[in-house]
């Protein structure tokens, strides 16, 4: 069983334009997971639930309001050689107020379901944007080496219903 102590949770919004099958990533412009694309999402504010951290982050890094916002998917990250794993709460937004602009953080950019520049994305990103863009639940482990882009084991399953949140009993991996 890989070592994890502790888990920290996090959000990770991705903003679909479904009539016309594009999505919305961010390349992000500082900090973890610098140069490559992503949805927007962070850390969680002392006081705030994981929906209201998902709102915040999405507004703050990309300008836009989500009008909706649907639970999809649950990953759980960790690395070699870190005890405490990620834990990533994944969110669909396909209604929203104002127009994704660049900020200090992000620069946002529309793809086609088709062209998702997934070699400048984090390498379990095109493990479970697909199982997402069927309209799919999912719950993920991967188990990164030191080096964050290998995976060195995953579990990934497609659910009915996303726990609230990870239990590291229950791991697989
Ligand atoms: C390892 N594989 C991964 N695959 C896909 N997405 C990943 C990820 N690992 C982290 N993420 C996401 O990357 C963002 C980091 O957020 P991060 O910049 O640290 O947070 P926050 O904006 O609060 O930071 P500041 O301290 O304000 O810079 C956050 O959305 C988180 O869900």
């Amino acid at each position: 069983m890989i070592p994890i102590q502790n888990k920290k949770p996090f959000t990770l919004v991705l903003t679909l334009d479904e009539p016309h099958r594009k999505i919305l990533l961010g390349m992000k412009k500082r900090g973890f997971g610098m140069n490559k694309y992503n949805g927007f999402g962070g850390k969680l504010e002392p006081t705030e639930t994981v929906e209201e951290a998902a709102h915040r982050e999405l507004w703050e890094e990309s300008t836009i309001s989500a009008r909706n916002m649907k639970k999809v998917g649950l990953n759980l990250f960790s690395f070699e050689n870190n005890p405490v794993a990620m834990e990533v709460h994944v969110y669909v937004v396909t209604e929203y107020d104002g127009t994704p602009t660049e900020t200090e953080e992000m620069r946002p950019e529309w793809f086609s379901y088709d062209d998702i520049p997934y070699d400048d994305m984090w390498t379990d990103d095109r493990q479970w944007i697909p199982i997402m863009l069927k309209n799919k639940k999912f719950i993920g482990e991967f188990y990164f080496a030191e080096d964050q882009k290998r995976i060195i084991s995953q579990v990934l399953e497609e659910v009915d219903v996303v726990p609230a949140e990870f239990d590291l009993s229950q791991r697989k991996l």
